[in-house]
């Protein structure tokens, strides 16, 4: 698998390329299955349909790896947060964490175990998916889980957030450690289910400063990337601490790849991380609305990393309005530019 080499540094015929968040909202395929469904967490908790939409991509796009689809919130909920997703306001936690006994209440094995969804649609989609295509597993990171947990939604300011980590620190890592022994669990049922690789989302790592980042965030990472490179060597694994370029200084820890978002210049991630990590990213996402923007970004990124060391992406999510036809040329000027 070319994506599996390039996650390991080795050199291979061109840059593969994925897109995160490639299976959703733009494709007309995707709209037609979810709405079959009947509503986003039912298609999540159906594995035919979430295998479905998973191949499509693949399919569509030619991308050369799949991601699992899922959503990350599924972890909380299966710990016993109820959850729901509302038109235009996105996920919501009707009673938010707030109490040590809610915190108490929460499932860990229980948790891994309800998910077995997940593991279900892993298997089927490890069984239709091309041999040459990787299946990419996922999760949030425990920090990022956390906001939502905490905040009940998507929020601006992570003001509560904020509030419980400087007035009740150990409060917090009681949250974050509970979530982490649920994540590797979790992950080490997605690996044993089939997924050739493993990727966690930190989205909301730019919301902490420095020294609180680290010791909020990236030590859970690193824990949790530890202990599956500990368990399962030959998986790769890829971080993504979004919006973090003013840290890579200290960026440490066993894990694969690096996930670069698109506000960190991809010179700077090559020269602080490019020795240590092979680099994932970065383009713009916005690029994908012009082909203009599309070529100019792909050079930028193709001439710095030379297809060495490198796995072509998006530096965040696509966008739910962006011509299928732009998708399709990237992917496909990506493979075209970066061969030999
Ligand atoms: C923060 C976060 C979430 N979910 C995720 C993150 C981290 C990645 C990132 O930073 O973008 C991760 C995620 N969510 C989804 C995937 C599937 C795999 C993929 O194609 O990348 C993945 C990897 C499907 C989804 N997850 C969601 C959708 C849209 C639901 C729909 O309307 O069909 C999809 C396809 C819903 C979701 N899920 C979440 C939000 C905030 C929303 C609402 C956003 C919106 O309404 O646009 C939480």
């Amino acid at each position: 698998m070319i994506f599996i080499d390039a996650c390991f540094g080795k050199k291979t015929p061109y840059t593969p390329v994925w897109m995160m968040r490639q299976a959703g909202r733009y494709l007309p395929e995707y709209m037609r299955v979810r709405a079959e469904a009947g509503d986003f967490l039912s298609l999540c908790k159906d594995p035919k349909r979430a295998c479905e939409v998973t191949l499509q991509p693949v399919d569509i796009l030619g991308v050369d790896a799949a991601i699992l689809f899922s959503d990350i919130l599924v972890v909380p909920m299966e710990m016993g947060m109820a959850l729901r997703f509302e038109k235009g306001e996105g996920p919501v936690f009707d009673a938010p964490l707030e109490t040590k006994a809610q915190l108490e209440a929460l499932h860990v094995e229980e948790a891994a175990e309800r998910l077995e969804y997940v593991y279900e649609a892993i298997g089927l989609i490890r069984a239709q998916l091309a041999p040459e295509k990787a299946l990419i597993g996922f999760c949030g990171a425990p920090w990022t889980l956390a906001t939502y947990m905490i905040e009940g939604k998507g929020t601006k300011t992570y003001a509560l957030c904020k509030k419980l980590l400087y007035s009740d620190p150990e409060f917090m890592h009681a949250i974050l450690r509970k979530v982490t022994e649920v994540l590797k669990l979790y992950m080490s049922r997605q690996i044993e289910a089939g997924v050739d690789a493993v990727q966690v989302f930190d989205s909301w790592a730019a919301a902490l400063e420095e020294p609180a980042f680290f010791e909020f965030s990236w030590s859970y990472m690193k824990e949790l990337a530890a202990y599956l490179k500990a368990k399962y060597p030959h998986i790769p694994v890829i971080l993504f601490p979004k919006g973090i370029s003013g840290y890579l200084d200290k960026i440490d820890g066993e894990f694969d790849v690096f996930g670069v978002d698109w506000s960190t210049p991809i010179e700077l991630a090559k020269e602080k991380l490019g020795h240590k990590y092979v680099l994932q990213g970065n383009m713009e996402p916005t690029r994908l609305y012009s082909k203009e923007a599309i070529d100019g970004g792909i050079e930028h990124i193709a001439s710095v990393m030379q297809n060495e060391r490198h796995i072509f992406n998006l530096g965040h999510g696509i966008l739910p309005d962006i011509p299928v036809e732009h998708a399709k040329y990237f992917i496909k000027r990506v493979q075209e530019r970066t061969k030999g």
